[in-house]
């Protein structure tokens, strides 16, 4: 039966050969082009776009001056870029880092929060300030959900502190990696304000304990990357920065070489699984693989399994 079926294979993909010419060639340029792509490609003002290794884009954000304090065009860039790489076939998985700074994040830009304040005392009528407000949140919270909504897995790699907003956007991460130095603050409510922008909704999934997130954003306790390790918010912790993201980038360049379709489906369906029953999370998985079953992608790699060559390269 198995060996029908890997036959039958085979010769789907030969005709997929004959019908696309030398695909090795094809993934060769592929790979040359986007190795050479992100940094040109993308030109962000708060944020520095590179790639360590084909497929893999390297986001950095880029505000060394103000410890990467989130102003109104780091919210708007973010939105933009992580939009931008999901529609980017040159990028397959992604790195964010702090870059340079000697945080990961402080936060929300304080001075930014100070200028808006501004803006509203020139708007008299309370329902016009609220319509401002409405605005500014939800551009906020789309720049945090523009990383679950990237098909590519991103892996988020903080060093010394991730505060405020910086643990909305690590949350919204698929994979977080932290330095020992690292620690994370859910500061909310000691600037006076719920958290707004994702971390009350992910967080109690990401760790998988009401009591603790509830604990942490009630209190905006700090905590250590021993804590963040064993209550699951980071997978892997990190003597140095330098190991730090060069793991992440190992960890991106694992996934990067992984059929597109597979790895970008998988992240999809997990993360509509977060929200949705068992049953709808198996009915979405049914519709997609009603036609990715049907890619090159599943015909190579499962000729590849069974003849226990090297794993393929995808186009
Ligand atoms: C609709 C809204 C949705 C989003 C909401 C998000 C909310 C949040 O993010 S709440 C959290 C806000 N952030 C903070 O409260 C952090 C404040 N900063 C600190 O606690 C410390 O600076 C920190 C522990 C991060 C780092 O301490 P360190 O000793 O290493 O540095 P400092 O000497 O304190 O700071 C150096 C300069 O950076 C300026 N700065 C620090 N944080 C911010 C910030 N969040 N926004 C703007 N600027 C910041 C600080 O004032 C120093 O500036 P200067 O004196 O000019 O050198």
């Amino acid at each position: 039966m198995m060996k029908n079926c890997v036959t039958a294979l085979q010769k789907s993909a030969k005709m997929l050969s004959h019908s696309t010419g030398p695909v090795s060639a094809i993934v060769k340029n592929q790979a040359v082009r986007s190795l050479c792509s992100a940094a040109s490609k993308y030109n962000f003002e708060t944020l520095k776009l590179s790639t360590p290794q084909p497929f893999v884009v390297h986001v950095e954000l880029n505000r060394p001056d103000r410890l990467n304090a989130f102003n109104k065009r780091m919210w708007i860039e973010l939105g933009q870029c992580f939009s931008q790489l999901h529609d980017d076939p040159d990028c397959r998985a992604i790195v964010l880092s702090g870059g340079s700074a000697k945080h990961f994040t402080a936060g929300i830009d304080l001075m930014d929060m100070m200028k808006l304040g501004q803006q509203l005392g020139e708007i008299e009528d309370i329902g016009r300030k609220a319509r401002l407000f409405e605005g500014l949140i939800k551009l906020y919270q789309d720049s945090i959900s523009s990383l679950e909504r990237c098909y590519k897995p991103v892996i988020a790699a903080v060093h010394t502190a991730c505060v405020g907003a910086g643990v909305d956007l690590i949350t919204a991460a698929d994979v977080r990696y932290c330095t020992r130095d690292a620690w994370f603050q859910v500061k909310e409510v000691d600037i006076g304000m719920a958290a707004d922008v994702g971390t009350l909704q992910r967080l109690p999934k990401v760790i998988g304990s009401q009591s603790l997130a509830r604990e942490l954003c009630l209190t905006a306790r700090k905590f250590k990357s021993d804590e963040a390790h064993a209550c699951g918010l980071v997978s892997s912790v990190f003597d140095s920065r330098e190991e730090m993201v060069k793991k992440a980038i190992e960890l991106a360049t694992q996934i990067a070489g992984k059929s597109p379709i597979a790895v970008q489906g998988t992240k999809k369906n997990m993360v509509y699984s977060l929200d949705h029953t068992n049953q709808e999370g198996l009915d979405q998985i049914r519709e997609m693989n009603m036609a990715n079953l049907q890619s090159e992608d599943f015909i190579n790699a499962v000729m590849a399994q069974q003849s226990k060559d090297e794993m393929p390269v995808f186009s």
